[in-house]
């Protein structure tokens, strides 16, 4: 898949007709240079050096041309001259988020599940600093821990932490269209009632003022024991819109007891019974919820517990002895530990699938199914089901109803929409020409981050090596780099060492990074919804940001969707995008590399029930059928034109044609390969 799309990507043949307009101001000279560099051999992409001693924290920000240009003497392969104090080689090797550390677990505060005592009295051990207890029916909150708050909440001017931006409070006047019966109203403010008083003295340490429009909604459906699928734009709290209303309920009802015939496994071989499961598509995202659920979890019973593919297992099994109350997982280590026979499933009151179209597109549905409908979970009805993403296509809202009972569907924002928070640009350059553009826009760029998005693992590793060849301190990420190497470069580029990331789509979603104003797609994705988790990685939290795309003809797959997201978030639309949309119409279009979009249709992000079960139609050519009818039920697994009664009125995408569309891909499981 990896060499289709790498290939795919080198070798787009491009219509001839009369181009758009370039930008005019790259000298031609440089512009050839550039291109000549874009094919060479990639430099050896290794950025291991040893782990140095603790630095001190460089500055945010840091990115204008004095800082950059011209500092020959940066090499970072070498491990030499950053230009950011406390530069590359003195990185401190710290591990992303404080995970295992920071105070939040210790021995003495090990509170075993089968301990027992912690339901209904007895009290299983707990109580460390900065750690509660259940104790005979009533909530012991643990004693304060400056470190550790400190850790998790940060100080107010701290720049690690996203602080709510100027645009914070126009979020209350994004309109919310709840759909479902019997909706309950929405909360306005952080108060008791509803919320539990301790909950509510975690959210101020947070500095959060007002819930945003998702949480106001959420917190009341989801105590009201209703289900959920929420539709809200990137950035404006959706984890907080799960974890507040899971921990009051955790806070005023305490911990499930453990079943009996579980209750075995003393000694050394403990089985976890965790009452709360979040399923999330990457490691670096479980690790930020994780962060996040530690957070309004202080000083509570209540034991979060993260596991991950690509780490040592047997920390990991150390700490869910420790306690594991919430479990934030990626689906594939789960599957490995209930395999092993050290987590049951069997008291999960809450499921909550965080990225919901992701998890449960190609790639992750069967990992999911085992998961909730293949072990020991309770059923639908007899647990509730949270779903959240900025993005829901209707296909997957038909599959996500097999996961989900009576539900309440939430749309924040207009349908499936972008932040008004992002200026969104949207540059023709042809591939050939991609570097040296660039180099331009980093040249002229002010402070900040920038993330860099390519489609594939070997464009990542080629493109940051031709940043940091030309002196701008660069990393990347993507899914052939270790665990370690993925968490030091996200690290280097949180603390502003290294502000350039070139990520693959593995960095698209959830990631929240303060600081992030600029967002390039330097390829666009095949898949209208991933450009909108993409660009969502800045303008976060009411702050605003910049995405700019990189688009030519080979992207024309997406461009009706393009102008439709611009529109509907007030940008500009530029006018070779409308020359290409008709020019794709007339010419029956092509669908785009790996087949086009994902049959998002009109209407895609919208409650499916309100219009019908239809899915997106094979409309502008894209290969393959359309995703239609409701047959998911019957015939299983997907691709090869999945058939249905495509709707009138269906979408413009090319469905799922032929298996993998371009941005469908496994995404790497339990040691499975991904090309991101
Ligand atoms: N009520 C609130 N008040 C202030 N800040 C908040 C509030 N809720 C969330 N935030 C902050 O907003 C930022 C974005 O929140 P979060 O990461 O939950 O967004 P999201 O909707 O899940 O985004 P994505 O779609 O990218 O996953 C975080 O830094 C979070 O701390």
């Amino acid at each position: 898949m990896a060499d289709q799309i790498s290939n795919g990507m080198g070798n787009l043949s491009l219509d001839s007709g009369a181009p758009p307009p370039t930008r005019s101001y790259i000298p031609p000279h440089m512009r050839s240079k550039m291109a000549a560099g874009a094919n060479g051999p990639a430099p050896n992409p290794s950025m291991n050096g040893p782990p140095g001693p603790p630095g001190p924290p460089g500055p945010m920000g840091g990115l204008n041309n004095s800082a950059w240009a011209g500092n020959n003497n940066y090499d970072a392969r070498g491990g030499g001259n950053w230009p950011a104090p406390g530069g590359y080689d003195a990185a401190p090797p710290q591990p992303w988020g404080n995970r295992q550390g920071g105070g939040g677990f210790n021995r003495s505060s090990y509170r075993g599940p089968n301990a027992g005592g912690n339901v209904g009295g007895g009290g299983g051990g707990g109580g460390g600093r900065g750690e509660g207890r259940w104790v005979d029916g009533k909530h012991i909150i643990g004693a304060p821990d400056p470190r550790l708050e400190r850790d998790l909440f940060g100080t107010a001017d701290d720049p690690s932490k996203q602080h709510t931006g100027i645009n914070f409070e126009k979020y209350d006047d994004i309109p919310v269209t709840p759909s479902g019966h019997d909706v309950p109203e929405p909360v306005l403010t952080f108060s008791n009632p509803p919320l539990d008083p301790h909950l509510l003295s975690n959210i101020e340490l947070a500095r959060y003022k007002i819930p945003t429009p998702v949480q106001k909604y959420s917190i009341p459906i989801v105590i009201n024991g209703r289900d959920l699928m929420a539709c809200a734009q990137t950035g404006s709290g959706k984890t907080g819109g799960f974890l507040f209303p899971i921990l009051h309920q955790s806070f005023t009802q305490g911990p499930s007891p453990v079943p009996v015939q579980g209750g075995g496994g003393y000694g050394r071989q403990r089985k976890a019974y965790p009452t709360a499961l979040i399923l999330a598509p990457t490691r670096e995202l479980v690790s930020q919820i994780y962060d996040e659920a530690r957070k309004f979890a202080y000083r509570s019973w209540v034991r979060p517990c993260v596991v991950y593919g690509g780490a040592d297992i047997g920390s990991q099994l150390r700490q869910i002895e420790r306690g594991c109350d919430l479990l934030v997982a990626t689906p594939g280590r789960l599957v490995d530990l209930i395999e092993r026979g050290r987590i049951s499933l069997c008291n999960i009151k809450y499921l909550v699938l965080d990225e919901a179209d992701r998890m449960l597109d190609m790639g992750f549905e069967p990992q999911i199914r085992r998961i909730v409908q293949g072990e020991d979970m309770p059923p639908t009805g007899q647990r509730q089901t949270l779903m959240f993403s900025a993005t829901f296509p209707r296909d997957i809202q038909m599959l996500a109803q097999d996961f989900l009972n009576d539900y309440v569907f939430l749309s924040v924002g207009r349908v499936g929409s972008t932040s008004e928070n992002i200026t969104q640009k949207v540059e023709y350059v042809e591939d050939i020409d991609k570097r040296s553009v660039l180099l331009d826009i980093l040249h002229t760029h002010g402070a900040g981050l920038t993330l860099i998005f390519v489609e594939t693992k070997r464009m990542a590793d080629s493109l940051s090596d031709f940043l940091i060849n030309q002196n701008f301190p660069a990393t990347s990420i993507h899914g052939d780099r270790t665990q370690r190497e993925r968490e030091r470069a996200l690290e280097l580029f949180r603390n502003g060492k290294c502000p350039i990331l070139v990520a693959t789509a593995v960095a698209a979603r959830g990631l929240d990074i303060p600081n992030v104003t600029h967002v390039i797609n330097y390829d666009l994705p095949t898949d209208i919804d991933d450009y909108v988790h993409r660009i969502g990685r800045t303008g976060r939290a009411g702050n605003t940001g910049i995405a700019t795309a990189f688009f030519n003809r080979g992207n024309r797959g997406v461009v009706r969707e393009l102008i439709d997201l611009l529109k509907e978030a007030n940008q500009e639309v530029p006018g070779f995008l409308e020359t290409i949309a008709r020019e794709s119409s007339f010419g029956g279009g092509r669908g785009g590399r790996g087949g086009g979009g994902r049959g998002r249709g009109r209407g895609g992000n919208t409650d499916f029930r309100k219009y019908g079960g239809g899915g997106g139609g094979g409309g502008g050519g894209g290969f393959g059928g359309g995703f239609g009818g409701p047959q998911h039920n019957s015939g299983g697994g997907f691709g090869g034109g999945y058939g249905g009664a495509p709707p009138p009125s269906s979408g413009y995408g090319g469905g799922y044609g032929g298996g993998y569309g371009g941005s469908y891909g496994n995404p790497g499981g339990a040691g499975g390969q991904s090309w991101w």
